[in-house]
């Protein structure tokens, strides 16, 4: 959808910088790499030099990659605050998993890391960097994008549970920003009739 809606943009390239909210520790020759999907699906349609697209090194450990994606992000963000995103596009899976935050995983609860490691990925490939949450809740603004009625138990769930236990996508709420959600009518299908006109 990215590859296809941002060539269209009208919007000055030479200002944007792009992070991954999470990526797979994988060779960038794997189909499962998401830096090398947007090299090849988007790279080659805007101008976006390689100077301003920032991937994972997939030659060191996940560890060592998650420290190094840091020292990425405060070439951007410089100092110790909390790096500020414009924009985080964000996808949610069935099981109600943003990034690469699960539920009940620990990784809910670091607040110590700007980035993390994760080797125990309940969805395959097993390790991954993700964004913690005191990054994702200090951005300006995240979209998350669902289609198809396969989603609809967990958007309403995301979208109108109690629990105590909020599923991670229900976690996403910036202190200083805003959380937009693009449905489908099949992802949107069992949310109530005034969510619904939202
Ligand atoms: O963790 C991954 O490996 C997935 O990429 C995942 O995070 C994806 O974003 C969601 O499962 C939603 O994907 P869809 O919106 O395409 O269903």
């Amino acid at each position: 959808m990215l590859c296809a809606a941002l060539p269209e943009a009208t919007t000055d390239w030479s200002k944007w910088r792009v992070f991954f909210c999470d990526e797979r520790h994988v060779p960038f020759d794997n189909p499962e790499c998401t830096f090398s999907f947007y090299k090849n699906n988007l790279m080659s349609k805007v101008p976006l030099s390689d100077e301003h697209i920032f991937p994972l090194n997939p030659n060191v450990t996940v560890a060592e990659a998650a420290d190094l994606y840091i020292e990425k992000l405060r070439s951007v963000f410089p100092g110790n605050s909390l790096p500020r995103f414009d924009l985080l596009v964000l996808g949610m899976g069935p099981d109600g998993h943003t990034c690469s935050l699960f539920p009940g995983h620990p990784l809910l609860n670091e607040t110590s890391r700007i980035t993390a490691a994760i080797s125990d990925s309940p969805k395959p490939p097993p390790c991954r960097v993700t964004l913690t949450y005191p990054v994702i809740n200090n951005a300006a603004c995240a979209v998350f994008a669902s289609c198809g009625a396969a989603k609809a138990d967990i958007v309403q769930q995301v979208l109108e549970g109690k629990s105590e236990e909020p599923l991670p996508a229900a976690r996403v709420k910036p202190t200083n920003g805003e959380v937009i959600w693009i449905l489908d009518k099949g992802a949107a299908a069992k949310l109530t009739s005034a969510n619904q006109k939202l």
